[in-house]
Protein backbone atom coordinates (compact mmCIF):
# COMPACT_ATOMS: atom_id res chain seq x y z
CA UNK A 1 0.00 0.00 0.00
CA UNK A 2 1.52 3.42 -0.82
CA UNK A 3 1.59 5.98 1.47
CA UNK A 4 0.80 8.72 -0.17
CA UNK A 5 1.31 11.55 2.75
CA UNK A 6 5.02 9.98 3.01
CA UNK A 7 5.59 10.06 -0.87
CA UNK A 8 3.78 13.70 -1.02
CA UNK A 9 6.20 14.55 1.67
CA UNK A 10 9.23 13.23 -0.43
CA UNK A 11 8.21 14.87 -3.29
CA UNK A 12 7.92 18.18 -1.61
CA UNK A 13 11.50 17.76 -0.56
CA UNK A 14 13.09 16.81 -3.42
CA UNK A 15 10.94 19.66 -5.64
CA UNK A 16 12.99 22.05 -2.39
CA UNK A 17 16.42 19.86 -2.73
CA UNK A 18 16.26 20.90 -6.67
CA UNK A 19 15.65 24.80 -5.55
CA UNK A 20 12.22 24.85 -6.56
CA UNK A 21 9.54 26.08 -4.63
CA UNK A 22 6.78 23.66 -4.04
CA UNK A 23 4.61 26.13 -3.25
CA UNK A 24 4.38 28.01 -6.55
CA UNK A 25 1.15 27.45 -9.02
CA UNK A 26 2.22 24.52 -10.82
CA UNK A 27 3.67 22.64 -8.66
CA UNK A 28 1.53 22.60 -5.26
CA UNK A 29 -0.33 19.61 -6.66
CA UNK A 30 2.44 17.74 -8.16
CA UNK A 31 3.15 15.85 -4.67
CA UNK A 32 -0.76 14.83 -4.52
CA UNK A 33 0.14 13.76 -8.17
CA UNK A 34 3.10 11.75 -8.02
CA UNK A 35 1.62 10.42 -5.36
CA UNK A 36 -1.42 8.85 -7.28
CA UNK A 37 0.91 8.22 -10.16
CA UNK A 38 2.80 5.86 -7.95
CA UNK A 39 0.03 3.80 -6.91
CA UNK A 40 -0.84 3.06 -10.48
CA UNK A 41 2.82 2.38 -11.70
CA UNK A 42 3.71 0.51 -8.78
CA UNK A 43 0.45 -1.25 -7.34
CA UNK A 44 2.36 -5.03 -8.73
CA UNK A 45 4.08 -4.52 -5.51
CA UNK A 46 0.74 -5.46 -3.75
CA UNK A 47 -0.21 -8.38 -6.69
CA UNK A 48 0.79 -11.87 -6.35
CA UNK A 49 0.93 -13.81 -9.73
CA UNK A 50 -0.46 -16.74 -8.38
CA UNK A 51 -3.74 -14.89 -8.92
CA UNK A 52 -3.58 -14.36 -12.50
CA UNK A 53 -2.15 -17.84 -13.35
CA UNK A 54 -4.38 -19.69 -10.90
CA UNK A 55 -7.17 -20.84 -13.02
CA UNK A 56 -6.47 -23.12 -15.73
CA UNK A 57 -7.76 -25.49 -18.79
CA UNK A 58 -6.90 -28.71 -19.53
CA UNK A 59 -5.25 -30.12 -22.50
CA UNK A 60 -3.69 -32.48 -24.83
CA UNK A 61 -1.94 -30.04 -26.28
CA UNK A 62 2.09 -30.40 -25.46
CA UNK A 63 2.88 -27.55 -27.99
CA UNK A 64 4.85 -24.72 -26.94
CA UNK A 65 2.52 -21.24 -26.57
CA UNK A 66 3.57 -17.99 -27.34
CA UNK A 67 2.86 -14.63 -26.30
CA UNK A 68 5.11 -12.18 -28.08
CA UNK A 69 5.32 -8.24 -28.13
CA UNK A 70 3.82 -8.00 -25.06
CA UNK A 71 4.25 -4.01 -24.33
CA UNK A 72 5.24 -2.93 -20.73
CA UNK A 73 6.54 0.04 -18.52
CA UNK A 74 8.52 -0.60 -15.81
CA UNK A 75 10.45 1.77 -13.00
CA UNK A 76 14.71 1.11 -12.88
CA UNK A 77 15.63 0.74 -9.35
CA UNK A 78 18.53 2.44 -9.30
CA UNK A 79 17.58 5.75 -11.21
CA UNK A 80 13.88 5.52 -10.42
CA UNK A 81 13.66 6.20 -14.44
CA UNK A 82 11.27 4.30 -16.51
CA UNK A 83 12.38 1.53 -19.00
CA UNK A 84 10.24 0.17 -21.31
CA UNK A 85 9.73 -2.27 -24.43
CA UNK A 86 8.85 -5.69 -24.88
CA UNK A 87 8.11 -9.31 -23.46
CA UNK A 88 8.01 -12.39 -24.86
CA UNK A 89 7.05 -14.96 -22.71
CA UNK A 90 6.24 -18.83 -23.60
CA UNK A 91 5.74 -21.77 -22.16
CA UNK A 92 4.87 -25.93 -23.36
CA UNK A 93 1.79 -27.21 -21.44
CA UNK A 94 1.94 -30.19 -18.59
CA UNK A 95 -1.76 -31.09 -19.42
CA UNK A 96 -2.84 -27.42 -18.41
CA UNK A 97 -2.92 -23.81 -20.22
CA UNK A 98 -3.92 -20.94 -18.73
CA UNK A 99 -6.05 -18.14 -20.87
CA UNK A 100 -3.87 -16.24 -23.11
CA UNK A 101 -4.42 -12.81 -21.19
CA UNK A 102 -3.16 -13.69 -18.10
CA UNK A 103 0.09 -14.35 -19.87
CA UNK A 104 0.25 -10.27 -20.19
CA UNK A 105 -1.30 -9.52 -16.62
CA UNK A 106 1.74 -11.85 -15.12
CA UNK A 107 3.95 -9.13 -17.57
CA UNK A 108 2.16 -6.55 -15.06
CA UNK A 109 2.15 -7.84 -11.99
CA UNK A 110 6.12 -7.93 -11.90
CA UNK A 111 6.52 -4.95 -14.16
CA UNK A 112 5.11 -2.20 -11.60
CA UNK A 113 7.66 -2.76 -9.29
CA UNK A 114 10.72 -0.77 -9.16
CA UNK A 115 13.53 -2.89 -10.11
CA UNK A 116 16.28 -4.43 -12.29
CA UNK A 117 15.29 -5.88 -15.85
CA UNK A 118 17.48 -9.37 -15.13
CA UNK A 119 15.02 -9.84 -12.03
CA UNK A 120 11.69 -8.77 -14.00
CA UNK A 121 12.93 -11.50 -16.51
CA UNK A 122 13.19 -14.04 -14.22
CA UNK A 123 10.35 -13.29 -12.11
CA UNK A 124 7.81 -14.18 -14.34
CA UNK A 125 9.89 -17.11 -15.79
CA UNK A 126 9.38 -18.64 -11.97
CA UNK A 127 5.96 -17.18 -11.58
CA UNK A 128 5.14 -19.50 -14.76
CA UNK A 129 7.06 -22.41 -13.80
CA UNK A 130 5.57 -22.20 -10.14
CA UNK A 131 2.19 -22.00 -11.10
CA UNK A 132 1.64 -23.65 -14.39
CA UNK A 133 4.46 -26.31 -14.00
CA UNK A 134 4.75 -26.51 -17.12
CA UNK A 135 7.69 -28.69 -19.09
CA UNK A 136 9.35 -25.51 -19.44
CA UNK A 137 9.26 -21.75 -19.79
CA UNK A 138 11.06 -19.07 -21.16
CA UNK A 139 10.93 -15.39 -21.04
CA UNK A 140 12.55 -12.98 -23.10
CA UNK A 141 12.39 -9.10 -22.96
CA UNK A 142 13.79 -6.20 -24.69
CA UNK A 143 14.03 -2.81 -23.47
CA UNK A 144 15.03 0.79 -23.42
CA UNK A 145 16.12 2.14 -20.57
CA UNK A 146 15.53 6.19 -20.05
CA UNK A 147 18.59 6.32 -17.23
CA UNK A 148 20.86 5.37 -20.35
CA UNK A 149 19.25 7.41 -23.14
CA UNK A 150 18.22 10.72 -21.05
CA UNK A 151 21.28 11.28 -18.72
CA UNK A 152 24.81 9.32 -18.20
CA UNK A 153 25.92 7.91 -20.98
CA UNK A 154 23.35 8.93 -23.23
CA UNK A 155 22.55 6.26 -25.69
CA UNK A 156 19.20 6.30 -27.13
CA UNK A 157 17.91 3.22 -29.54
CA UNK A 158 20.28 0.99 -27.61
CA UNK A 159 18.64 -1.91 -25.94
CA UNK A 160 18.91 -4.65 -23.18
CA UNK A 161 17.80 -7.66 -23.74
CA UNK A 162 17.61 -10.16 -20.96
CA UNK A 163 16.03 -14.06 -20.64
CA UNK A 164 14.88 -16.44 -18.21
CA UNK A 165 14.22 -19.76 -18.66
CA UNK A 166 13.35 -23.05 -16.53
CA UNK A 167 12.43 -26.82 -17.19
CA UNK A 168 13.19 -27.99 -21.04
CA UNK A 169 14.42 -24.78 -22.19
CA UNK A 170 17.20 -25.17 -20.04
CA UNK A 171 18.40 -28.33 -21.97
CA UNK A 172 17.18 -28.63 -25.04
CA UNK A 173 18.94 -25.34 -27.41
CA UNK A 174 16.44 -26.85 -30.24
CA UNK A 175 13.38 -25.44 -28.23
CA UNK A 176 15.42 -22.57 -27.04
CA UNK A 177 16.07 -21.27 -31.05
CA UNK A 178 12.31 -22.24 -31.85
CA UNK A 179 11.19 -19.33 -29.31
CA UNK A 180 13.92 -17.15 -30.63
CA UNK A 181 12.85 -17.66 -34.36
CA UNK A 182 8.78 -16.87 -33.72
CA UNK A 183 9.53 -13.91 -31.36
CA UNK A 184 12.37 -12.49 -34.42
N1 LIG B 1 22.00 -4.87 -14.88
C1 LIG B 1 21.18 -3.80 -14.93
N2 LIG B 1 21.70 -2.58 -14.77
C2 LIG B 1 20.84 -1.53 -14.84
C3 LIG B 1 19.48 -1.67 -15.06
N3 LIG B 1 18.93 -0.42 -15.08
C4 LIG B 1 19.94 0.44 -14.88
N4 LIG B 1 21.11 -0.23 -14.74
C5 LIG B 1 22.48 0.24 -14.53
O1 LIG B 1 22.73 0.41 -13.17
C6 LIG B 1 24.01 1.00 -13.08
C7 LIG B 1 24.13 1.85 -11.83
O2 LIG B 1 25.46 2.23 -11.81
P1 LIG B 1 26.09 3.28 -10.81
O3 LIG B 1 27.54 3.44 -11.19
O4 LIG B 1 25.76 2.90 -9.42
O5 LIG B 1 25.24 4.61 -11.13
P2 LIG B 1 25.59 5.84 -12.10
O6 LIG B 1 26.82 6.52 -11.62
O7 LIG B 1 24.36 6.68 -12.20
O8 LIG B 1 25.90 5.09 -13.49
P3 LIG B 1 25.78 5.61 -15.00
O9 LIG B 1 24.42 5.27 -15.50
O10 LIG B 1 26.84 4.82 -15.73
O11 LIG B 1 26.02 7.08 -15.03
C8 LIG B 1 24.20 1.76 -14.39
O12 LIG B 1 25.23 1.14 -15.11
C9 LIG B 1 22.86 1.57 -15.11
O13 LIG B 1 23.00 1.52 -16.51
C10 LIG B 1 18.97 -2.99 -15.23
O14 LIG B 1 17.77 -3.21 -15.42
N5 LIG B 1 19.85 -4.01 -15.15
ZN1 LIG C 1 18.73 3.18 -14.20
Amino acid sequence: MVDRTKVEEGVRLILEGIGENPQREGLVGTPDRIARMYEEIFAGLEMDAKEPLSKTFSTDNSEMVIEKDIPFYSTCEHHFMPFYGKAHVAYIPDGRVVGISKLARTVEVYARRPQIQEQLTEQICDALMENLHPKGAIVMIEAEHMCMTMRGIKKPGSKTVTFAMGGQFKEDEKLQNRFFQMVR
